[in-house]
């Protein structure tokens, strides 16, 4: 039964659909030379999937991507639209939904509670490598800059990524003691 969705998941999933939102709305920083800009939305992306594990935080990401190509400015700096799923950003974007996937299925991976290192670990993977493994090739494709140049330019998300992965950890533990609900059916609590 513990698997059975309910109305509260529904409600967690919209509100981390929100976060990734309103992480947004800093704004982004043009990376040199590159097409794709660095954004505190994948912090969002990363905490979905730590936070509510892999499909409910794959389905946040995805109710968030809906409401991006409905025409909702909702992009760093306020873009939405189509136009963004074909721009040099689309493979990125897709790219969340597995990455947040992947996160969710590495922090949870042998049940509760989470584990820090598996969070970071698993944030790093899922929110930052697999996203640059579907977003890279089809910015390449985009912007038709040969595949090698443009795994260069994705040097400069390393240091933010990281940093986020690190972020979405802390929070996500202090998450976890303080309302382990949030994660939904909690089966087991930590100490204090
Ligand atoms: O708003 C956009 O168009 C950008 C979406 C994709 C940004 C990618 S995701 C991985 C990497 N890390 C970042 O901070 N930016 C890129």
């Amino acid at each position: 039964m513990q698997q059975q969705f309910e109305m509260r998941d529904l409600t967690r999933i919209v509100v981390f659909a929100a976060i990734i939102a309103v992480l947004g709305i800093p704004g982004a920083i043009t990376v040199p030379g590159g097409a794709v800009p660095i954004t505190a939305q994948t912090l969002g992306v990363m905490l979905a999937g730590a936070v509510l594990g892999p499909w409910r935080g794959a389905s946040a990401v995805l109710i968030f991507l809906l409401l991006v190509l409905a025409g909702l400015p909702l992009l760093s700096g306020g873009r939405g639209g189509a136009g963004v799923f074909v721009g040099p950003s689309a493979g990125f974007l897709i790219g969340w939904i597995f990455g947040a996937l992947v996160v969710g299925a590495i922090v949870r991976f042998g049940a509760r509670p989470p584990v820090w290192w598996r969070t970071a670990l698993g944030c790093f993977i899922g929110g930052a490598l697999i996203v640059y493994v579907i977003g890279v090739p089809v910015q390449s494709l985009v912007t038709r800059l040969p595949l090698s140049k443009t795994i260069v330019t994705t040097a400069a998300f390393l240091p933010g990524d990281l940093l986020k992965a690190v972020v979405a950890t802390i929070i996500t533990m202090a998450l976890w003691r303080a309302y382990p609900r949030a994660f939904g059916n909690p089966t087991r609590r930590v100490a204090a």
